[in-house]
């Protein structure tokens, strides 16, 4: 892979004499596109600052997606504490992991490429973002695509002409078989694609971000090809630290070099904020655009009052749902099993086939059948017999304690289990990201808020109590799936499993990020006193300055966020093209 020339050592040397024309901070999934899309007007320089660099070798291989997390690659953002949830997390805070190198997030996510429903895009139309109901922005979601699966192939909402290749994921478990005959026995049909116009409930096996069985970030996608283009510039290891603004316009940016030197790069027409739900924020309230009194508290200038780092919001996983696949046999033909079912896992991506191992199959059920809109998204994974313990996965994936991975490890050491996780997309009260101090380079205060309204924790509830019945089908224990009854050490000794005691004080101790936070920077009406950018993703009050990434999703989507992030990039890229009459 031939990863962008650093223009860095350019960039800090002053040893240029080019006039930028733009200034995007962050190469993740929507910083990428835009460099990409803005580079395509050839008399526009553009330059992309990004915080990290280029990706481990690791990341681009589907299976290993989860070695970058809790490394240099990964921001390793924590929340606060909350009185009644994470006790069984470590530290009793939740990871937020996002990605610090070119393809930010899209370089250290798990590929699933889903892209909600059309309720969910209709409702940020009626949220005051006029252009971005469903039917406005199914083209741009078409636009990034090739979709290599022929027999799926619907022009009317699969592309084949664009940059991102968009491939399904295979897997050899035959759980997937079993648990999609007890979803069906649940009501559930088979969709067969996630991502049909139509799409509300159902199930299958989802599409991915991967090109030959590897990743496809949006560098691999948008920034490589396009990387020789001579007006556009791509920095390395530069963290912007603040916008710098003149009279209520964007004028440029300062920011701060590996070595801990602080410069400012300036710009004619624009400054771009894609630097992710956490980091916009910062970077807007450094800048001087955030709540007044907020910034007053930390003696940073007003220039602009707006609820920027309102309205955070996220997916909740419940991760206390645990089959094991025993089935009475000897501990060797266990390991035999499971031995062969990884060395099929394997086989397909020699094969350059696309596969993140054990999982891959999505269900999305309306428990109360009320909204037409799933209100629950299910996940399944499976882990191999006794790997979990030598991979640290449940506290490098999900941030568990280590007494709490250890009560994971050691089921783990008596066969495969099978996680399934039921996330609630049921949001009624956000979150919000603050300012920890007055240090540029500290990390901000996130304070989840997660299950903190009695309507989300029934859905959790409801969440969990489907997937039980679902798990209790012929087919399941037909197959020898059988639920661990684990006792949680926080819960009290008579909180008998299946109770709905048992699943609150379970969700108090291993209901967790999903990775999906959004919202921070939220799009709306100029009138919206809750909106930090307009509808052309302009910061209201502010000249020459956007945002452009997941922060600025007014509601969260009712699935995974990526593809959502990247349709905001592609739209925003062609509003920018047209303002300039492009
Ligand atoms: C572990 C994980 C798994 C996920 N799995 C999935 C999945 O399977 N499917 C899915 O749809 N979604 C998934 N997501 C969510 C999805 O990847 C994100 O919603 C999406 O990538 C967000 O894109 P973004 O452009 O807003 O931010 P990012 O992609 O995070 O990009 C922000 C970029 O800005 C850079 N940056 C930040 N601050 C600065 C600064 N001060 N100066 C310069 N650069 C800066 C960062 O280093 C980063 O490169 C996952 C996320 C994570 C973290």
């Amino acid at each position: 892979i031939k990863y962008p020339k650093d223009f860095a050592p350019n960039l800090l040397s002053e040893d240029y004499a080019i006039n930028f024309d733009f200034i995007i901070v962050g190469a993740g999934s929507a910083g990428s596109i835009v460099a990409a899309r803005l580079s395509e007007i050839c008399e526009w320089n553009i330059l992309l600052l990004e915080a990290g660099g280029d990706p481990p070798e690791s990341s681009e291989i589907p299976l290993k997606w989860s070695l970058a997390l809790n490394t240099e690659y990964d921001w390793k953002f924590l929340t606060e504490k909350e009185d009644n949830l994470f006790k069984g997390l470590d530290g009793e805070v939740c990871h937020i992991p996002r990605g610090r190198m070119l393809g930010g997030s899209s370089s250290l996510n798990v590929m699933l490429h889903i892209r909600g429903t059309k309720f969910d895009f209709d409702k940020w139309e009626t949220m005051g973002c006029t252009g971005w109901d469903f039917n406005s922005v199914l083209p741009y979601f078409i636009k990034s695509e090739n979709f290599t699966d022929t027999t799926r192939f619907d022009p009317t909402f699969h592309g084949k002409c664009g940059p991102l290749t968009v491939s399904p994921f295979e897997s050899p478990d035959p759980a997937i078989q079993t648990i999609s005959q007890a979803a069906e026995l649940m009501g559930l049909t088979n969709v067969k694609d996630l991502n049909k116009i139509d799409r509300t409930v159902g199930y299958a096996m989802s599409d991915s971000t991967t090109r030959n069985g590897m990743r496809c970030s949006t560098l691999k996608a948008f920034l490589i090809p396009n990387s020789g283009r001579p007006n556009l510039f791509v920095a390395k290891y530069i963290r912007v630290t603040k916008i710098l603004i003149e009279n209520k316009k964007a004028i440029g940016v300062e920011f701060v070099t590996k070595t801990g030197e602080f410069k400012t790069v300036k710009c004619t027409k624009e400054v771009i904020l894609c630097a992710g739900v956490v980091m916009s924020s910062q970077i807007l309230m450094f800048s001087g655009i955030g709540p007044a009194d907020h910034l007053k508290e930390m003696c940073i200038d007003v220039v602009t009052d707006l609820p920027v780092g309102h309205n955070f919001q996220d997916h909740i996983a419940f991760f206390g749902l645990v089959l094991s696949d025993r089935k009475d046999r000897p501990i060797s033909k266990i390991a035999e099993e499971s031995t062969k079912l990884r060395k099929d896992t394997f086989d397909l991506i020699s094969k350059g086939i696309s596969t993140m191992g054990l999982t891959g199959l999505i269900s999305f059920v309306d428990t109360k059948r009320a909204s037409g809109n799933p209100d629950i998204e299910i996940m399944k994974i499976r882990y191999s017999y006794n790997t979990t313990k030598t991979l640290n996965t449940f506290r490098n994936m999900f941030g568990f304690s280590d007494e709490m991975a250890n009560v994971y490890n050691e089921l783990n050491m008596k066969s495969d289990i099978i996680l399934m996780i039921p996330i609630s997309n049921l949001i009624t009260k956000t979150g919000r990201i603050l300012l920890r101090s007055k240090d540029p380079l500290s990390s901000p205060k996130i304070i989840a808020n997660y299950l903190s309204d009695q309507e989300e924790i029934d859905t959790m509830v409801k969440g969990i109590e489907f997937v039980v019945e679902m798990c209790k089908k012929k087919p399941m224990t037909d197959a020898g799936y059988i639920f661990e009854e684990i006792v949680f050490p926080n819960c009290e000794a008579n909180c008998k499993w299946g109770t709905t005691d048992y699943w609150k004080c379970a969700i108090k101790n291993v209901a967790t990020s999903i990775f999906h936070s959004v919202g921070t920077n939220k799009m709306g009406a100029i009138s919206d006193k809750t909106a930090v950018v307009d509808p052309f993703l302009k910061v209201i009050g502010i000249d020459c300055l956007r945002v452009i990434d997941s922060s600025t999703m007014p509601a969260l989507v009712s699935c995974n966020t990526n593809a959502a992030t990247m349709m905001i990039a592609e739209k925003g890229s062609d509003i920018i093209k047209k303002q300039y009459g492009k």
